[in-house]
């Protein structure tokens, strides 16, 4: 049995955020990955997903030129090369990060490991034993149980997809149907969004979803909420989605169904078991320090948490948090509060802190500042199709408990404690986006 200190299963985000404190502390490092170093947010998430969205950005542009008055043609896309362009963009990704470990002093090894005891995991005939274990295994999309669920594809087909289907259905109203729903929209695709429950994508504040619902809908995006899907048929190549949707049944057809119904911790093949990790369906039980609550020599971070927001920067944070957590022993905690979280539709929908339901249900005494930004100077000078802005604070302290678009500036406001009135006070260059916070509240 080869011996470390750490091992760390899976080298995402979080898996290598465990790496910083841990080398820094000189303990013997082994980190296992069963496809490309660096996880889903390089490779199959935020950065090929972004070049897409970057591509729709100048469709977007283009679209509304002639408000500027430019006069240009009708664009021609060439989907086939944008996915080259992707793809090209990411390729050298996991080699850096190999090059990083190297510097690092981690062994990197190949191949999917699981538990064998509860200090000791299995990857490809070798057996490691470590004073610490850490779960950073990151998430997949939740299975759907329907007939013809073999028919689904998922964010990881559309990010490699060479052809540009015609008709689209998301199943699920969330981040990743949005993202992908709006790239596709604007490069002539018919989309639609299936969402079962009556609000889609919970986490937001109901009214800035809505904004984003009408821009969609502009878009040509058809949006059904409490929609429940019942089957997938294939005809002659295409496919017929089947939904119920207040009692009555339709169909959808689509050369595409992406399941964007969420993703869940990606532990079914660790054999939790062997290594006495006690856990409900995958939701692995943790304590406040990110520990397992029935083998305390076992950690988790990042995708893998199953209470925690799927960020990729919340699984860099937790890993960060695990390592320092194995050096100085568990005294870390992760807080969440001061996050931002941006869905990078457009335009973008960004928060940080507490949605306006949420303070009221804390019984906080908030002053709601909404506006309505599009007859705004900054917003007609871009000819921003909306613009839109909500900002609460907490009437006592003067604090922001929510911002949207400038998210960054009220993050680092929240974190820091600076007061709403600190930001009006601020001095900002104009005409910038910036200076309009002056009179967002
Ligand atoms: C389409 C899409 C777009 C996204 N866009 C954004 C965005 O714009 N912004 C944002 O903040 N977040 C985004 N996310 C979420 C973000 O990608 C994740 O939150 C983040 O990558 C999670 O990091 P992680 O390290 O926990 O997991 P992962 O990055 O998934 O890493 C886990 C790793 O573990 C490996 N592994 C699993 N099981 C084993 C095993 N048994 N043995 C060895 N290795 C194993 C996997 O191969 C994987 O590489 C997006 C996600 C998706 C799917
Ligand atoms: N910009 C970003 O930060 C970004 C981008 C993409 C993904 N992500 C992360 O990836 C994770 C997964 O994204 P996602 O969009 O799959 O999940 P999500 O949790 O955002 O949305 C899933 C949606 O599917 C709905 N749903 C569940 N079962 C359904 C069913 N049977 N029929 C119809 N609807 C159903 C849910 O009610 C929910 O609204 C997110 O949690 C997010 O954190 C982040």
């Amino acid at each position: 049995m080869e011996k470390y200190d750490v091992v760390i299963l899976g080298g995402g985000n979080a898996g290598m955020g465990v790496t910083v404190a841990t080398r820094a502390a000189g303990l013997s490092v082994a980190l296992v990955e069963a496809r490309d170093l660096g996880g889903t947010c390089p490779n199959r998430g935020c950065t090929p997903k972004k070049v897409l969205v970057a591509a729709a950005h100048a469709l977007h542009e283009l679209e509304r030129a002639d408000r500027h008055a430019i006069k240009v043609g009708t664009p021609r896309l060439d989907w086939r090369a944008l996915i080259e362009r992707e793809k090209e963009i990411i390729r050298d990704i996991p080699s850096r990060l190999s090059g990083l470990m190297v510097r690092r002093g981690v062994d990197v090894i190949h191949g999917e490991a699981a538990f064998i005891g509860s200090n000791a995991i299995r990857v490809d005939g070798r057996e490691l034993e470590a004073r610490n274990i850490v779960i950073a295994a990151g998430s997949k999309p939740r299975s759907l149980p329907i007939p013809g669920a073999e028919y689904l594809t998922t964010s990881d087909g559309v990010l490699s997809d060479p052809e540009l289907p015609r008709a689209v259905v998301f199943i699920g109203g969330g981040v990743i149907a949005f993202e992908l729903g709006h790239v596709y929209a604007r490069a002539g695709v018919d989309v639609t969004i299936l969402e079962a429950l009556p609000q889609l994508l919970a986490g937001f504040d109901e009214d800035a979803v809505a904004q984003l619902r009408g821009e969609s809908e502009r878009l040509g995006i058809g949006i059904h909420t409490k929609a429940w899907v019942k089957r997938i048929d294939e005809t002659d190549g295409r496919l017929q989605v089947s939904f119920a949707k207040d009692g009555v049944e339709s169909v959808v057809d689509a050369d595409r169904v992406v399941n964007c119904a969420g993703r869940v911790a990606n532990v079914e093949g660790l054999d939790l078991g062997a290594g006495v990790v006690v856990h409900r369906e995958g939701r692995i039980e943790i304590d406040d320090h990110l520990r397992s609550r029935s083998n305390p020599d076992v950690y988790v971070c990042g995708d893998a948490v199953w209470n925690s927001p799927q960020l990729s920067p919340i699984a860099t944070y937790e890993g960060e948090i695990v390592g320092r957590n194995i050096v100085d022993g568990p005294k870390h905690r992760p807080d969440y509060s001061h996050i931002p979280a941006s869905l990078y539709s457009i335009p973008a929908m960004a928060s940080v802190g507490l949605t306006e339901a949420k303070a009221r249900e804390r019984d906080l005494h908030v002053k709601v500042h909404v506006n309505d930004m599009q007859g705004w100077l900054s917003a007609r000078t871009y000819a921003e199709a909306v613009a839109w802005s909500k900002v609460i604070v907490e009437e006592p302290t003067d604090r922001i408990h929510a911002g949207e678009e400038l998210i960054h500036i009220f993050a680092l406001a929240m974190k820091h404690g600076i007061p709403a009135r600190g930001l009006s006070e601020m001095v900002y260059a104009f005409p910038t986006f910036s200076a309009d916070i002056r009179n967002m509240m």
